[in-house]
């Protein structure tokens, strides 16, 4: 079986509503960020992947296998939304094998199964707490364990880290990482961080289309030699931020050191830096639409 995901010049959208515009992307075993301001598009593209939304046109093929055979894919494919809510009055481990049942998981199977995962998503002291009681990084964790109960081949995770703590950001990152060591694993975030740590490759979105698909480093690749660093003062910050795109800013108490893109001709006061994956996301965000 191929463990790719294949997606040709996809349209799809809401109603009259255009919003995915001839998507084009292969994505191979590992974990691969999909990376995007929110209302680029990567919802939608998720559910697209997942058939909860119906494409207008193009092809996608998971597995080998085409989107249109939905029994097919729903057993390949484990989704977790970016609204993920469900059962709250069940407990964890009742919930784990409620869904594991639906899926068409048999009892002693799925007893061992629900016993790896709650290893796996680090809730085995946490399994007779009812959902609702359930911390947001650990409704997170049971949102990973819901989506892979049935061991798909494929895992699609939908802004995943938002509004967590840095540690349960790692935790989650961590199971992530561990789970793409056999499996496609899609995580779509606003958060270049949040990729940096996982991903190798990724692509960016910006007003549903590709706008890079590629290898982290050569992300940052693109940006190098444009990115800089000074000290501006207090009364000058306003005007700074007009004339160039700050990529972070850190207070030093007298000044503020400024990181930024700049593509002009050199300045003495400027200090080249080596680029983050989030200045590389600002630099194609910024080639594309010149949007700050
Ligand atoms: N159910 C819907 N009906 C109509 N338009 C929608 C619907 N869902 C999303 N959209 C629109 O589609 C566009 C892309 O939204 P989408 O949710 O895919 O973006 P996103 O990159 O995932 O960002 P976010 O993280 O904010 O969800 C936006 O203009 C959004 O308003």
């Amino acid at each position: 079986m191929h463990e790719n995901i294949v997606i040709n010049n996809l349209y799809a959208g809401y109603g009259r509503k255009k919003v995915l515009h001839g998507i084009d992307l292969n994505i191979n075993k590992g974990m691969f960020g999909l990376l995007g301001r929110n209302g680029a598009g990567k919802s939608t593209l998720m559910k697209t992947l997942v058939g909860l939304l119906e494409k207008k046109s193009g092809e996608i093929s998971v597995c080998g296998i085409d989107i249109s055979n939905r029994k097919q894919i729903r057993e390949i494919i484990g989704y977790l939304p970016q609204d993920f809510n469900m059962y709250p009055n069940m407990k964890v481990d009742e919930a784990l094998k409620y869904l594991g049942t639906l899926s068409g998981m048999k009892s002693k199977l799925l007893n061992k199964r629900v016993e790896d995962v709650l290893d796996l998503i680090n809730l085995q002291n946490d399994r007779k707490k009812k959902v609702k009681s359930l911390s947001g990084g650990m409704k997170r964790r049971l949102g990973i364990g819901q989506a892979i109960i049935h061991n798909p081949k494929v895992l699609i995770v939908d802004e995943p880290t938002a509004g967590l703590d840095p540690e349960e950001r790692i935790r989650f990152r961590n199971i992530l990482a561990d789970l793409a060591e056999d499996k496609v694993v899609i995580l779509s975030t606003h958060i270049a961080g949040d990729i940096e740590s996982t991903s190798k490759n990724l692509a960016i979105m910006n007003e549903g289309k590709i706008v890079f698909n590629g290898k982290v480093d050569d992300l940052k690749g693109m940006a190098r030699g444009f990115v800089y660093k000074t000290n501006i003062a207090f009364e000058d910050i306003k005007d700074f931020k007009n004339r160039y795109i700050i990529t972070s800013q850190r207070d030093n108490g007298e000044f503020v050191e400024m990181k930024f893109l700049y593509k002009g001709s050199p300045v003495s006061s400027f200090t080249p830096v080596e680029p983050s994956i989030e200045d590389g996301y600002l630099n194609v965000l910024y080639d594309v639409s010149g949007v700050k």
